[in-house]
């Protein structure tokens, strides 16, 4: 469903160059869910732009829905819709007319355009506020009509960016079970970028971790977690002895990683904590090293990219995102 090879973008900025994405290869299957999860700069709306034919390349090629950006761009834009950031629809407009005027944009008859706004407002459980203007919807009604608005020609391809920042827990999670039956109902590939972690955890089928305008990791978000950050073991020892034996015989256990003590806490890294948890502590136990207490935590995106970077992913990388000085500056 997209193709793209050796993909860039960079931008001049008070005599400086911006290398916003720097050389992105993506093959995205149909039907896929993915999530492009990355701090702020890291590239994430530039490279959605690109895909939606909305900014030029600087170099590299891309394909999406079978047209090429740069040589069919509107065979790319027929297939595709785009929610992004901000709200996409006017405000003195009546609901129910901006879906029809969209629907008729893209080419459908006044008859066709009509039944699927129609469709669209019972879908997203808009229709009881079809006849009131844009302006009077609340934050969460307001971006369900704009999904409906980047539906309405039925893509077969749906980019979002950051579609549920600014709602609450509630309104987000809505917007979730919205897109989502869409999205079974239709077969439509989504793409969205996220600032919430477990948004990309819970519904994206393949997590694309972004930094510095390059893709650091690609898979589910299960597979990265447990490749690359793992679960954590934290014990409670009686004393610092026991912690120093404690680090000894977690470091002869296999599938152990980073085992550290700091004062009688011992930390321990590992993929399988559940399984790894119950060892540790029988051979604690025949070695007579007294554990106290015992956690296991389950790992996050964010020690993911905290295992990749160094960085969490609250940390903006505006202020060291790659530039190219010139003239001096
Ligand atoms: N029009 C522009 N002119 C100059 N620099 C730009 C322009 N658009 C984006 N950039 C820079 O390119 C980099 C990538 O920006 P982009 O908006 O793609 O990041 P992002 O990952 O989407 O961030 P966010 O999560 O904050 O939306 C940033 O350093 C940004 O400042």
């Amino acid at each position: 469903m997209i193709h793209t090879r050796g993909l860039t973008r960079t931008f001049r900025a008070r005599g400086a160059t911006v290398e916003a994405v720097r050389g992105l290869d993506l093959d995205i299957e149909a039907g896929s869910v993915v999530a492009l999860l990355g701090p702020n700069g890291a590239g994430k709306t530039t490279s959605l732009r690109m895909l939606t034919t909305l900014l030029r390349p600087t170099s590299g090629t891309a394909v999406v829905a079978g047209h090429d950006v740069l040589a069919d761009p509107s065979g790319v834009r027929h297939r595709i819709g785009y929610l992004g950031q901000g709200n996409s629809a006017g405000s003195n407009f009546r609901v129910g007319d901006e879906l029809v005027v969209q629907g008729r944009a893209y080419g459908l008859s006044r008859v066709e355009s009509r039944a699927r706004a129609q469709r669209l407002l019972g879908a997203l459980e808009l229709e009881g506020l079809a006849k009131r203007t844009v302006a009077t919807l609340s934050g969460g009604q307001r971006r369900r009509l704009d999904i409906a608005m980047a539906l309405v020609h039925e893509p077969q391809l749906l980019f979002l960016d950051e579609p549920t920042t600014g709602l609450d827990p509630h309104s987000r999670a809505n917007i979730w079970e919205h897109v989502l039956r869409l999205r079974e109902e239709l077969g439509t590939t989504v793409v969205f970028t996220t600032h919430y972690l477990e948004e990309a955890d819970l519904w994206a089928g393949r997590v694309m971790v972004v930094d510095h305008g390059r893709v650091i990791a690609d898979g589910s978000a299960e597979r990265l977690k447990a490749d690359l950050a793992g679960d954590r073991i934290t014990l409670g020892t009686a004393g610092c002895a026991d912690a120093e034996r404690a680090v000894a015989l977690a470091r002869a256990l296999p599938a152990v990683h980073e085992v550290s003590a700091e004062g009688t806490q011992v930390r321990v890294r590992t993929p399988r904590g559940d399984t790894q948890l119950p060892v540790l502590l029988r051979h604690l136990e025949a070695a007579g090293v007294r554990a106290l207490t015992a956690r296991l935590s389950r790992p996050t995106l964010d020690d993911v990219f905290l295992h990749l970077t160094g960085r969490t992913l609250w940390e903006s990388a505006d202020a060291d995102v790659p530039t190219v000085t010139h003239d001096g500056a």
